[in-house]
């Protein structure tokens, strides 16, 4: 008897068949993968298992019986806990207060701790139910995720793309950690677009395709590649990256310093690096080493204390990120909802927020609506964005398809330089080689670009030279023929600063 049993499960938004009569299954004791390509119908499907939202038509069956998961409370009850994407902690609460605002009311806050003791020790997840959300790191608030549905001894655990925040260590620990789960018993969904980590943890997989499910199979004889047929429908191609014929000096950096905000920031100290028209730098490290801060220093929304940068040999400081987009600095910034686009506005309305000027949007103060309208659709076809078309709001789109048309939207007008931080975060095989394939051809057309990731292999595939961003620091920056994976990977705990 399966633990959990979906059929003809079917999910129809206005304009979209997100699920069409999807089948699944998934046992106790099984870690089972659910593939797509961005806007598969994934997130939907999960949503659905987790009573958030309501199926058009179809059945879950949960240990045989016939369901209807009308609320979140509800899976919970059930045995159901999900970690998603985005993490729904409040920073300003403990650990144990977070955990108690998730379980049934009438705990007390002492015993509640001790339970979230015994079970971090139990999974080898160790956290400290004192300890506030602000202070903790990434990798950390995914252990209070994780530990509070955990706490509920769930019969089945939802992961939506769990392993997108985490350094390679930490999705080693975290793989322990769910297989330990599935030997006492748990069925795991799991969702992620990296083929090597669903065949080194999943036993079976279900692979989606515009809403249905076009293969089912046991991981054992799967290849990426195999695996990446049966999402696609063909293979995809690695990046072609001709040799750079660097030019000028783009951008250079000097001596940049900026003091952390607060006490949970990362100050820089004394960064210095140049970019050259032609070429691409990447930068690795794991986030909230100050990428994030290097990032709106060079888009001028933030002045740094001291150093300065130089455009084409001119200084920059003072000048903010309006005049800067104006010179063709365009920006890809990490959190694609916030920063990046803003949800209930519309792709068109999203296209104005930052290419206004380069692509000529506003005339004389007045918004033209028609060219706007024009530009977001020419984003939506040069990335096969999946909408309903530039009227869609910003939320609606899956995850991965906000992304794309984030990065459409930067390379529709044609950067002088481009910043662009993680930029195939939760894209799927196909659409993160488009999209490299892209930065490099844009970097040998003329851009010189800068690109942050946490993704060491997506670095060493488009950069022409990369360095570490470890504390606030920046490591030399090699040229990719002169260093490695291993060096490179050594460096993201900090350890040029011993070398040198
Ligand atoms: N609230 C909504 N209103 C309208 N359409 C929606 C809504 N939520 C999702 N969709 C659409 O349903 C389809 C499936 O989206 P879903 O988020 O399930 O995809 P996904 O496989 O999880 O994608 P990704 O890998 O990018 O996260 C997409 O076409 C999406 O645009």
């Amino acid at each position: 008897m399966p633990r959990l049993r979906v059929q003809s499960l079917t999910k129809a938004y206005p304009s979209v068949l997100a699920n069409d009569q999807v089948n699944l299954s998934v046992g106790a004791g099984e870690i089972h993968a659910v593939l797509g390509e961005n806007g598969a119908g994934k997130s939907t499907l999960m949503k659905m298992i987790y009573g958030v939202t309501a199926p058009t038509s179809g059945t879950i069956y949960w240990e045989d019986q016939p369901v209807d998961i009308t609320s979140p409370a509800q899976a919970r009850a059930l045995g159901i806990g999900m970690v998603f994407q985005h993490f729904s902690l409040f920073e300003t609460l403990t650990v144990a207060e977070n955990t108690a605002l998730f379980l049934p009311p009438g705990q007390s806050l002492d015993a509640l701790s001790i339970k979230i003791r015994e079970v971090s020790e139990h999974y080898g997840l160790p956290i400290d139910p004192n300890r506030h959300v602000f202070d903790l790191s990434v990798g950390e608030r995914q252990r209070v995720e994780i530990i509070r549905c955990l706490i509920q001894k769930p019969k089945l655990l939802i992961m939506d793309e769990p392993t997108s925040v985490l350094t390679p260590a930490a999705v080693d620990r975290l793989f322990e950690t769910l297989r330990q789960i599935r030997a006492e018993g748990c069925a795991i969904v799991y969702i992620s677009h990296k083929l090597d980590e669903i065949l080194a943890l999943c036993d079976r997989v279900t692979v989606l395709r515009d809403g249905r499910v076009t293969g089912e199979c046991v991981t054992e004889d799967q290849t990426p590649a195999s695996l990446a047929r049966m999402m696609i429908g063909h293979d995809f191609e690695h990046p072609f990256k001709p040799e750079p014929t660097a030019g000028e000096v783009a951008l250079s950096v000097n001596n940049l310093s900026l003091k952390a905000v607060d006490a949970h920031g990362v100050s820089l100290s004394e960064l210095s690096f140049s970019l050259k028209v032609g070429e691409i730098v990447g930068i690795a490290g794991i986030s909230g080493n100050g990428q994030r801060e290097l990032c709106s220093l060079l888009a001028g929304e933030v002045m740094p204390d001291a150093g300065d940068i130089h455009w084409f040999g001119q200084s920059l400081v003072g000048e903010g990120s309006t005049r800067r987009r104006q010179r063709g600095l365009c920006y890809v910034p990490e959190d694609r909802l916030g920063t990046g686009a803003l949800a209930d506005m519309s792709l068109t309305e999203n296209s104005i927020l930052t290419a206004a000027d380069r692509a000529g949007l506003v005339s004389a103060g007045f918004l033209k609506l028609e060219k706007a309208r024009a530009f977001a659709d020419r984003c939506i076809k040069s990335f096969q964005v999946k909408t309903v078309g530039a009227r869609a709001a910003a939320r609606s789109l899956s995850g991965g398809n906000l992304q794309k048309f984030i990065m459409a939207r930067e390379l529709e007008q044609s950067p002088t330089v481009l910043i662009c931080a993680q930029p195939t975060w939760g894209v799927d095989v196909g659409a993160a080689a488009q999209i490299r394939q892209s930065l490099i051809d844009l970097a040998r057309s003329g851009c010189a670009v800068l690109v942050i990731s946490e993704e060491l292999d997506e670095l060493f595939d488009v950069s022409d030279r990369i360095g570490v961003m470890f504390n606030g620091k920046l490591s030399p920056i090699e040229p990719i023929s002169r260093t490695n994976r291993e060096q490179i990977g050594l460096w993201m705990s900090g350890l040029w600063q011993k070398a040198a």
